[in-house]
């Protein structure tokens, strides 16, 4: 299945975005019948996609390779001496930990190994890293953030792994530079992420659905646990660290003041409840299965907030779009920004499309706390 037309925006929501489980999101494949493996799923949507070389495919099963390698480190970080930091800054400012690195370079080596990418961009490296230099054609760029959430690393709290993919644009094929990496969020051709939570899932879209598989650590493979994802419209949480709250702009305070009055009865009644994991991936995970909004704003300290557009904002926006959602930087849909560089940081709103609603609402002063 090679290179998936850039993702087209999602027709309207076929299910009610409530499945028979009570879940959000998709419906969980119960009962006695096997479930898919993610390989099986790539060789079949590969299938379906006409002219296809594998090389799409061949990347996919690169990153799962890496994936279930750093959910092993992972799941043994205490036991290895993995906990704690390198002692090194990476170029965000912030102190590195052994895991952000471990992780890097475990996805490194196997996007290098599979030789499908010309250029890689992570979090845990300044600038883009050129892994093939000629013969770039239909090759990807993969953009990821190799540990998300690394504040809850050493503490046994879920963290993650998001990952973005676009082509080596036409016009860039045998001069690839880092301006190859710095495509729109809506030329993504693929998105995804991994929770290394209670258990480790896998959620990723080729802009056509969204679909879910969680690691069977019995057999090592990810079966397919959530087809066919749906976010909720309306959930019941909202996440977002309320410890800046005074560096806000009033339009948020305003939103955040209106969730939490009383008013039962309202649909749904409110207050709503407050969820932060503070790991970026497993909140949108929840929110997007549940129904919710996940913010991180601009605020005094951060004024382009804090989140990193290219590795963290636009996959998650993709994937959200494609289950029925929205993702907003508070100045228009997040798949629409330009990006400057590679570490470029932009406000985020995310989630259920009338939750995020209510907060642009709010922003823009259309809508206040007293109604
Ligand atoms: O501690 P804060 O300011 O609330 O920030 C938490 C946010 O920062 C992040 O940890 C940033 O990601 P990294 O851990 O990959 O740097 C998000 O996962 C999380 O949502
Ligand atoms: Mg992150
Ligand atoms: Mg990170």
């Amino acid at each position: 299945m090679d290179s998936p037309t850039p993702a087209t925006p999602p027709t309207a929501p076929t299910t009610d975005g409530h499945s028979s489980n009570g879940l959000g999101g998709g419906t969980l494949a119960t009962g006695g019948g096997a479930l898919k493996t993610l390989e099986q799923f790539i060789i079949e949507r590969e299938a379906d996609a006409p002219g296809s070389k594998g090389q799409f495919s061949r990347l996919l099963r690169d990153i799962v390779v890496a994936a279930k390698i750093v959910d092993r480190d992972v799941r043994k970080a205490g036991l290895v001496d993995l906990f704690g930091d390198t002692g090194d800054v990476n170029v965000q400012g912030e102190v590195q930990k052994k895991l952000d690195l471990l992780a890097h370079e475990e996805f490194v080596r196997a996007l290098r190994r599979g030789g499908e990418v010309c250029l890689i961009g992570s979090e845990e490296h300044a600038e883009a890293i050129p892994l093939l230099f000629e013969d770039c054609q239909g090759k990807y760029v993969v953009l990821f953030d190799p540990l998300d959430g690394s504040s809850n690393v050493d503490v046994n709290v879920s963290i993650g792994t998001i990952f973005s993919i676009y082509r080596i644009p036409d016009d860039h094929v045998g001069r690839v530079t880092m301006a190859s990496a710095l495509q729109s969020g809506r030329k993504q051709v693929a998105a995804g992420y991994v929770v290394y939570g209670s258990s480790t899932v896998l959620v990723y879209t080729t802009g056509n659905g969204v679909n879910g598989f969680t690691l069977d650590p019995s057999i090592g493979e990810f079966l397919l646990s959530h087809p066919g994802i749906r976010t909720p419209e309306r959930g019941r949480m909202y996440s977002v660290n309320e410890g800046n709250y005074n560096s806000w702009e009033d339009g948020l305070k305003e939103y955040i003041k209106w969730m939490q009055t009383e008013a039962p009865d309202d649909t749904p009644p409110r207050p709503y409840t407050t969820r932060y994991i503070g790991s970026f991936v497993a909140d949108f995970h929840r929110n997007l299965m549940k129904g919710g909004v996940y913010i991180y704003p601009a605020n005094a300290r951060n004024p382009n907030g804090k989140l990193r557009l290219m590795y963290e904002a636009n996959p998650m926006a993709l994937i959200v779009e494609q289950a029925g959602g929205r993702a907003e930087t508070g100045h228009g849909p997040i798949l629409d920004v330009e990006p400057g560089a590679l570490h470029d940081r932009c406000p985020v709103y995310i989630g259920s499309r009338d939750m995020v609603d209510d907060a642009i609402g709010f922003l823009s002063g259309e809508r206040t706390s007293d109604g």
